[in-house]
Formats: C-alpha cells, structure tokens, sequence
C-alpha cells in the first residue's frame, strides 16, 4: 500500500544552524505515529516541514506522492492542528466549525457530532475565545474532524486537555485510523500516544 507520507534524511536548518539532521519518518494508511523528544528536540520543526510550512534544506519529504506544498489541493487532503487559529469576529463555536465544514466539503463527522464528541454543546453558541484553553484546543481538533482529509498533522493535541478528554481524544484518532487516515503527531503524552496504538518516533536534538 503506498505511504501517505514519506520523509527521508530531512534536514532543516533555522538561524543557520541544523534543527533537524537525517531525520526520516514513514506513515501509511490506518497509522498513527507519534514523534517524541525532549524540549527542542524538533518536533515542531518537522511537523511544519510535513505541511509544508518549512522547507527542508536536504532530504526529501512526499505527501501523498508530491512534495508539501501550500496549496488547496494540498490542504484538500490534509488538516493541521498546531498553534491556536487566529478565530474569526462575530463567529460562535457552531459557526467556526460549520466554516471549516462547508468550505473543505462535510467529512468524517457532521458540526452536531463533533460538538457532542468534543464536549462543547453547552458552548457552541459561545465565540471560541470565551471558551478555556483546553475548551479551545478541543475546537481546533473538532475542526480538523469535521472536513475530509487523509493525513492529520498535530503538535501537541493534548494542550490544555484533562485526563478524561485525552482518552476520548485517543478514541477519536483511532477511529480516524481504522477508517484509513494516518496520523502524525508530535506529543509529549506517552500515555496518549500508547492510548492510540502509535508507533513511536523519537528525536535527537539536532546541536
Ligand atoms: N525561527 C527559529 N529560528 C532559530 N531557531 C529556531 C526557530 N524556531 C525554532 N528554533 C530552534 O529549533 C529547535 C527545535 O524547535 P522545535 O520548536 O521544533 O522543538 P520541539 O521539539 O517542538 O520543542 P517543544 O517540545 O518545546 O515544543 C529549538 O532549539 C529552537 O530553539
């Protein structure tokens, strides 16, 4: 089966040094892999280098058979959730992921669903930014549900979420998997991560 995503030898480098140095990652379809490291070891770094937010100096990285690009075809097919979204004015909860729905075209859950999966009924009328930091981190996940795609990118998915909402987020991105998403994620939670059934990627600081 062909990988969704490739990275081979990948070196990046930011303010002339190296951030990252022959680092090399696979996922495939029904996978979630789970990059993890100390503070600094790059994970962010590579998560943005797989959407295409970086480009690496060496090495090569394919998404789906092509090189990362910020293209709409490109983000046609795969969702991010990495720094909190700039929200929109005047938009509620409800609104922010009917957005995303309608634009990339309905996907794995319908906005009732993802409210409900992601506790936030009793917010849904509320705008994002009067929500808690973890109620907020569970809107840009829901987001990244609620349209199609074929590959999830997420660095550090458990911000701000507590331990009960962790295990529903582990639940979550299985189902994603056994539909035939792959997941990368970069995370500091161990307990997620085996949560999920992910394969393990650590990295080195690269200096
Ligand atoms: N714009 C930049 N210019 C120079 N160095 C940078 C820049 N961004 C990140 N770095 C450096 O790259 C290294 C990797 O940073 P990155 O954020 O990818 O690590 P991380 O593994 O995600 O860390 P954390 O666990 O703290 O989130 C760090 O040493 C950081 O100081």
């Amino acid at each position: 089966m062909e990988a969704t995503l490739t990275a081979c030898d990948v070196r990046v480098d930011l303010g002339g040094q190296a951030v990252l140095r022959g680092v090399g990652l696979t996922a495939g379809p029904g996978e979630i892999v789970a990059v993890i490291g100390e503070n600094g070891a790059g994970k962010s770094t590579l998560l943005r280098c797989l959407a295409g937010l970086e480009i690496p100096a060496d090495g090569r990285v394919l998404v789906l058979g092509e090189p990362p690009a910020d293209t709409a075809g490109f983000w046609r097919e795969v969702a991010l959730a990495g720094d909190e979204p700039a929200w929109y004015p005047g938009l509620s909860v409800r609104e922010h992921l009917e957005l995303v729905a309608t634009v990339h075209g309905g996907g794995r859950m319908d906005t009732g669903t993802a409210l409900t999966a992601f506790d936030l009924e009793g917010r849904a009328d509320l705008h994002p930014l009067t929500l808690s930091t973890g109620q907020r981190q569970r809107v840009s996940l829901a987001a990244t549900l609620v349209r199609p795609s074929r590959l999830l990118l997420l660095d550090e998915p458990e911000r701000g979420l507590d331990a009960a909402f962790r295990d529903r987020l582990a639940d979550l991105l299985r189902e994603y998997a056994t539909r035939g998403g792959a997941v990368v994620m970069a995370t500091h939670d161990l307990a997620l991560a085996e949560a999920c059934g992910a394969r393990l990627v650590r990295l080195e600081a690269a200096r």
